[in-house]
């Protein structure tokens, strides 16, 4: 089968969070399991451009609205990523240095879809299925079916994954005419509440839509941002699938940004000497437990309920913790954290900005990962902190209640700290739990983390449920 996946996103090439981890990893299982997966995505102004080599394979032209636009096609030389990778390049609007964040990003993801399509319109055959992922590939759906130039693919199936459903592209119907050409009686399937919405047309018009895990699928219908009654109605077509983890570039055994390597035999003495770098870079006491959150600053991830928790837990423990923040997103938040560490020298600090060999260290060297989230779709980082023996802390929400069980549950089979809601009073309760275990129940911490390192998190089996859907 050959499948080609659009996504705005794709690790190593450009990556904002979890979607560039999915869109990096999916594809290569997916060839493994002897099919043909491809990327598409924006040529942006990165590294990964100067870094490696590229062919021309295509250059063009086509309208967005009335505006005409050229652009090329060039596809990495060497299949390094275990996939074809294909960089659309449209001057003026790809070529920028962030993925997202500019105030043309509608018309700069647009264009990207309309040039996306154009092309596979021309080639000699057709794909099998287009895999499209979030609302910046969600009109992709509706301009293959409904579009007037692309009737050679107006069969092709379409599948639409939702990594977040929060964010949804919405623009206003006087953008209408940067589409190309369509039924206008199929105008309907662009429209939610009053808008184009990409994200609410995608699943109006793919032929399955999925989520990253099954327990988000069941969230959307009561809680969607606007769009849960069309996940109610369109349910017969919807459904969860766990994302996986690239076992092979997240090892502890191999990963070669980590400062020191290990395993589940020599965990104890490879996390103490991760723990002490970081300890050392950031002036911690090796002695006390140590607590990152790594993601982005935002209300989805109950970012805002940082400081507060982290001033509390600091008070009730009397300074004997540790609290490292990774992170960027809301300006206030990070001004706020980052005052925090003059007050807590020592015992809190955080690094604003990414910075992907920083999160693999901290994997390596924390002892708790904190995930209050207050939406997880499905959530990358405690299957890194399992896979990298950190217990996770996490709100009992989206993906996150499909992977990490409490350690007070199941007959001692649990591995993590979970708790109900996504507030300063839970989250410091979780933490004072974590340290009762650090302090009093270091053997049980032992037995535990061999454990989790060795839990089956990899994309194996979630890339045969995506091709079992395709079929
Ligand atoms: N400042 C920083 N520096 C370095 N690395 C950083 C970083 N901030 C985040 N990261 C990295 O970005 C990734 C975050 O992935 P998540 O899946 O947890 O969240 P995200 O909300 O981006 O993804 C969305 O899509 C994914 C994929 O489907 C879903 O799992 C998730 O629930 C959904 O919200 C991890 O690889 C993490 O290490």
């Amino acid at each position: 089968m050959e499948i080609i996946h659009v996504s705005a996103e794709c690790y190593p090439v450009a990556k904002a969070g979890g979607l560039g981890d999915v869109v990096g990893a999916l594809p290569k299982y997916q060839n493994r399991l002897g099919h043909v997966a491809k990327v598409v995505m924006p040529k942006y102004k990165v590294k990964f451009l100067d870094q490696n080599e590229f062919e021309l394979v295509h250059e063009s032209a086509t309208y967005i609205g009335s505006y005409w636009f050229r652009y090329h096609i060039l596809k990495e030389k060497t299949n390094k990523l275990g996939f074809d990778l294909y960089l659309i390049g449209i001057d003026g609007l790809t070529d920028r240095e962030l993925i997202y964040g500019y105030d043309d990003d509608s018309e700069r993801f647009l264009a990207f879809q309309i040039a996306c399509l154009h092309w596979i319109n021309q080639w000699a055959h057709v794909p099998d299925v287009v895999h499209c992922h979030d609302h910046h590939t969600g009109l992709i759906p509706f301009m293959m079916k409904y579009s007037y130039g692309l009737s050679k693919i107006s069969g092709v199936r379409t599948v639409f994954t939702i990594h977040n459903g929060q964010y949804q592209g919405w623009m206003g119907w006087d953008k209408k005419y940067l589409l190309p050409d369509y039924d206008n009686w199929k105008g309907g399937l662009l429209e939610w509440n009053h808008m184009i919405n990409p994200l609410a047309s995608a699943v109006k018009c793919s032929d399955v839509v999925t989520t990253v895990s099954p327990s988000y699928m069941e969230e959307l219908r009561h809680q969607a941002n606007g769009l849960e009654k069309l996940f109610e109605y369109e349910r017969g077509k919807c459904l969860g699938i766990l994302n996986g983890i690239d076992n092979e570039y997240w090892d502890p055994r191999s990963d070669a940004m980590l400062n020191t390597n290990y395993d589940a035999k020599s965990f104890k003495l490879g996390k103490a000497a991760n723990k002490a770098a970081i300890c050392k870079t950031f002036g911690f006491n090796e002695e006390y437990p140590l607590f990152i959150f790594i993601g982005r600053l935002v209300g989805e991830k109950a970012a805002e309920i940082l400081p507060e928790s982290i001033n509390r837990a600091i008070w009730e423990h009397d300074g004997k913790i540790s609290i490292l923040v990774l992170g960027s997103g809301d300006s206030n938040l990070e001004r706020r954290l980052t005052d925090m560490k003059e007050t807590y020298k020592g015992i809190y600090n955080c690094y604003i900005g990414y910075n992907e060999s920083l999160a693999h260290n901290l994997y390596a060297a924390a002892d708790f990962l904190l995930m209050p989230s207050r939406v997880e779709p499905c959530g990358l980082n405690q299957m890194y902190a399992l896979r990298y023996g950190t217990i996770p802390m996490v709100r009992n929400t989206g993906g996150l209640k499909d992977t990490v069980i409490d350690i007070g549950t199941a007959d001692f089979k649990g591995y993590g700290i979970v708790f109900n809601n996504p507030t300063v009073e839970d989250l410091v309760i979780a933490i004072n739990r974590a340290v009762g275990w650090y302090g009093n129940n270091n053997d049980i911490l032992e037995a535990v983390i061999p454990r989790i390192m060795a839990i089956d998190n990899s994309w194996e089996r979630s890339a045969k449920k995506y091709i079992d859907i395709y079929k």
